[in-house]
């Protein structure tokens, strides 16, 4: 892989919505669909019957095409008919900006991650693994589904559902059970804690900036992100905004670019409560053609390398969100993170710059990576 090979064109992110029966996938959808800031969703779900039809934006353009009616998707021997869906999803009538993949409550949700990412189609990109658990009924649906650990440990965001039935102590404790879960060697997933499904939609894409109709750039500016933060700190965010107030979250800029082992060191032992990460890094000598968009959601991590617009001032740019964080710390650790000084560009440090960008391009999703 080389760090200077020419971008891909945008694609769009498919975040897979898994959990056991009853745990609250739907109402959780049905939350992103009404909240969707001006995004166009597409969703793929086994049963439309409970997907509030009006709230989609696509469904005049898909129609039924999107449901699979005849059972559970991970069922299917082989990646085929997802992919037929997609196809319907990516085509340019759908204009999406995402699309969201309910699993069925008893797939296998990594077998549904590994399609998605086996799949063909050069329009996707996929956009991390959410999984729905339901805080009262915790205890017996291990019980049953002992299974229930094998997904936990593969989430990148777990959603903690149904807090209104149980105690904040309750919930506590459920939540190290989860993070518990976690593979050796891996951290916990991220856990947001949610009463019917009520997450900040912003955890899982960027509101839109344009009306609706319009084509519209999908990654905001940072004076968008910024905008938005203060706007909900005054009071005017609307209906997001509340589900804003438990959130810390931390802007940061730099006009120097970012050390790319240093900030992968960072990136790979941030706190547990930091459940979004977006913007764009600069990695100069790395790879001095693109800018990195950065996409974070839980433990799950994307590089986008696109290339720098013309005159565009060369400066990383990002926002962390998260509860129980420390906003102060973490800005001083990205700060740590910049170039100490520019290095004179000779071949030598050139092949050993490009080496320092491994760590980044392993989380750079390829038309033809596979599972
Ligand atoms: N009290 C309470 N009820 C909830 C909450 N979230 C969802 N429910 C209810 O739980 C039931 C199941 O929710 P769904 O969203 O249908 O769950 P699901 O995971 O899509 O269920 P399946 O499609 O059967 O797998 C519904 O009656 C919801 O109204 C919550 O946070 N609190």
């Amino acid at each position: 892989m080389n760090a200077s090979s020419p971008p891909r064109k945008q694609q769009i992110p498919v975040i897979v919505l898994a959990g056991f029966l009853g745990s609250g996938k739907t109402t959780l959808l049905n939350h992103l669909l009404r909240n969707r800031a001006g995004n166009r969703i597409g969703v793929i779900v086994n049963d439309f019957g409970a997907i509030e039809i009006d709230a989609m934006t696509v469904s005049g353009q898909v129609g039924s095409t999107v449901s699979l009616g005849n059972g559970c998707l991970c069922c299917a021997v082989d990646a085929s008919e997802l992919d037929t869906f997609l196809e319907t999803l990516t085509g340019p009538a759908a204009r999406l900006d995402v699309i969201v993949i309910e699993a069925s409550g008893l797939a296998e949700p990594q077998e549904l991650v590994r399609m998605i990412l086996a799949s063909e189609n050069p329009h996707i990109v996929y956009g991390g693994l959410v999984e729905v658990v339901d805080a009262a009924e915790f205890d017996a649906t291990r019980e049953r589904h002992p299974e229930i650990d094998r997904h936990l440990a593969v989430a990148d965001l777990v959603v903690l559902n149904k807090t209104d039935r149980v105690g904040h102590e309750e919930q506590t404790r459920v939540q190290d059970v989860i993070a518990a879960a976690a593979a050796p060697g891996r951290p916990g997933a991220a856990v947001i804690r949610a009463a019917y499904g009520r997450i900040d939609p912003e955890l899982l894409f960027d509101p839109a900036l344009r009306p609706d109709g319009e084509e519209k750039a999908r990654q905001l500016t940072f004076e968008d992100l910024l905008r938005d933060r203060s706007e909900e700190e005054a009071g005017e965010g609307g209906h997001a905004h509340h589900l804003h107030a438990a959130y810390d979250s931390v802007s940061f800029t730099a006009d120097v670019p970012m050390n790319p082992r240093r900030l992968m060191a960072f990136l790979d032992s941030r706190p547990q409560g930091l459940y979004r990460i977006k913007g764009f890094v600069d990695f100069g000598v790395g790879d001095r053609a693109n800018k990195y968009a950065l996409h974070a959601v839980g433990r799950f991590l994307r590089f986008d390398p696109r290339p720098w617009g013309r005159g565009e001032p060369r400066r990383t740019q990002l926002v962390l969100i998260g509860s129980g964080i420390a906003p102060d710390a973490l800005h001083k650790e990205l700060a740590d993170c910049r170039e100490n000084a520019a290095p004179a560009p000779d071949a030598t440090r050139d092949a050993a710059h490009e080496r320092s960008m491994w760590g980044v391009l392993r989380y750079v999703q390829r038309p033809d990576d596979d599972a």
